[in-house]
């Protein structure tokens, strides 16, 4: 890390002279139409050289660079020092700043492939143990609930990235999925996403498993109180807790004082961000889902690009390159989000996943020197799986004001073949990008329309096209691959914040309102007790008052 904004590289200068002075002959249709080569010069296929064989293949051909654009990008990444923080990073250095602590999340995935000296990283094996012998216990019905039934229902509770990364997998690989027990994940505060699920479960055959980083999320900690309580108006007696809650959490003391052995606790630790923490003892009911085995896998997979983001040359380097033409579109086209579509029923929670994951991560004003940037960071992530996102949001990315990166996303095989469906599903997600790419002229229109047609009708149906994307595909949906695809973006963030000269692994942006939110829980009783705020603030707490029924 340079301690430099990344407006004073040289590369950035360069890269917005070049977008003054090219922008207008950056146009796909003619950049495609000049190089017949295209396809192949900015594609490439991933293929693991560690765990279960795992490829996928990445285009980025579709978007609106040439090879010098992409020369000064990666120019760009070297002042930077992104290969010299990714280093730091492996090596267990304490690149997150502001709380003092590695980042080591590639630890947890790590099969003795480098050394981390950092406390607990000699644990991971033993807690990896501890998942597998639970799962196996739980899977195979040995162990039982308070009165000898077998569990067929595990309810998730926990927020944030000890929600997000186990929702998001175990829905993406639910194909793989021991289909006779049921997952649940409560996250909400709304005591309706509680009230709901356990409306759905029954006392003597639902395991808990109440995820936190920290044990002191108000969000969790009053989810699992109430499932404590509706659970012993059954169970009855204290005793009975130990074969239904289990916790994973990095705060031993908080886990026991809600009354959780510590036998029933799995560990991690600091250094494991939250939002980089699947691979941890969050992935618990990932592995309850899908098995050891298959999460084991998934651990695989991500170890298979952490390799490849650590080894390979930033010029064939994919997370590198995602990043890179996302800085290009980021911060010189001034594109504001970045859209995730996955044609992949399996994968519909895989933006809900990346949104914390990146804006989290990326969503920060003040680089790591305390400098406000000049420049924009983090993009807004969203998206939606298969065609459901065309009938909905596509009018705006194909017609819009607006330019919305995209990845398309998509497996070869569907892992339910059924008709024709994969076929019409794969000729949508070919043709988008095509599309978005190229887009429809004047005289196209014209001569569909016929002769007749208004200036207006005509105009409308304009598709001006040069609307960039990338698209990813890979064979078929493996926990391997998932993993892969996962530790894909998560290096493609970790790269822009270092470009950006952002701390990725803070999230100093949540603590406000918790703060203010705590403050005003203690005045909501009455209306005399509301005081220090604005008036829109005391009004709206007062019409709460008026009619509140509680
Ligand atoms: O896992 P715990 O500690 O409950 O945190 C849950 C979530 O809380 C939020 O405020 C953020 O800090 C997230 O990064 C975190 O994932």
């Amino acid at each position: 890390m340079s301690g430099k904004l990344a407006s004073e590289y040289p590369s950035w200068k360069k890269l917005q002279s070049i977008y003054d002075n090219e922008r207008a002959s950056l146009v796909l249709k003619d950049l495609f139409a000049a190089d017949p080569e295209r396809f192949s010069k900015f594609s490439s296929e991933y293929k693991s050289t560690y765990g279960p064989e795992t490829t996928f293949l990445l285009d980025y051909s579709k978007n609106l660079i040439t090879a010098p654009i992409l020369e000064t990008l990666l120019s760009l990444a070297k002042e930077a020092g992104v290969e010299d923080v990714r280093d730091k990073m492996f090596a267990g250095e304490h690149i997150n700043t502001s709380e003092d602590r590695a980042v080591l999340h590639v630890a947890l995935r790590n099969f003795d492939d480098f050394k981390i000296q950092e406390e607990g990283a000699s644990e991971v094996s033993a807690v990896l143990e501890h998942i597998k012998t639970f799962t196996e216990a739980v899977r195979s019905g040995e162990w039982k609930g308070y009165t000898g039934k077998t569990i067929n229902t595990i309810v998730n509770i926990g927020i944030g990235g000890s929600d997000l990364g186990p929702v998001m997998v175990t829905e993406a690989l639910k194909a793989y999925s021991k289909r006779d027990l049921t997952a649940h994940f409560v996250s909400n505060i709304d005591g309706t996403h509680i009230a709901e699920t356990l409306r759905a479960c029954d006392p003597e055959t639902t395991l808990f498993i109440i995820a936190s980083k920290t044990f002191t999320t108000q969000e969790t900690i009053t989810n699992a109180e109430s499932a404590k309580s509706w659970f012993l108006k059954a169970a009855k007696e204290d005793a009975h807790v130990a074969k239904h809650f289990v916790a994973l959490s990095t705060n031993t003391k908080a886990v026991t004082a809600f009354g959780i052995s510590a036998d029933n606790m799995f560990q991690f630790w600091d250094w494991v961000g939250g939002r980089y923490s699947l691979w941890s003892a969050i992935g618990l009911s990932i592995a309850l889902v899908i098995g050891f085995d298959n999460f084991q896998q998934l651990l695989q997979g991500a170890h298979g690009m952490d390799k490849h983001f650590r080894e390979t040359p930033l010029e064939k380097n994919l997370p590198v390159l995602l990043a890179l033409v996302g800085i290009w579109y980021n911060d010189f086209y001034g594109s504001q989000t970045h859209a995730l579509l996955p044609y992949d029923q399996y994968l519909h929670k895989f933006a809900d996943y990346f949104q914390q994951g990146d804006m989290e991560s990326n969503g920060k004003f003040v680089t790591k020197g305390g400098q406000r940037v000049d420049y924009q960071t983090g993009p807004i992530i969203w998206g939606a799986a298969g065609t459901n996102g065309q009938h909905s949001f596509y009018q705006l990315v194909h017609q819009g004001t607006k330019l919305i990166p995209c990845d398309f996303i998509a497996p070869a095989t569907s892992l339910n073949p059924l008709g024709i469906h994969h076929r019409i599903l794969l000729s949508n997600y070919f043709a988008q990008p095509e599309a978005l790419a190229f887009g429809k002229t004047e005289e196209q229109v014209k001569q569909e329309v016929g002769p007749n047609a208004s200036e207006a009708l005509i105009k409308s149906k304009v598709f001006e096209g040069n609307r960039p994307s990338n698209s990813i595909m890979f064979p078929v949906m493996t926990p391997s691959t998932l993993g892969a695809l996962i530790a894909l973006y998560e290096h493609k963030i970790f790269t822009q914040g270092v470009i950006w000269g952002i701390n990725s692994f803070d999230q100093m942006g949540v603590e406000l309102g918790k703060i203010l939110a705590k403050n005003i829980l203690a005045q909501l009783e009455k209306p005399d007790d509301v005081k220090g705020h604005d008036s829109s603030t005391t009004g709206l707490i007062h019409y709460y008052q008026k009619y509140r029924k509680e």
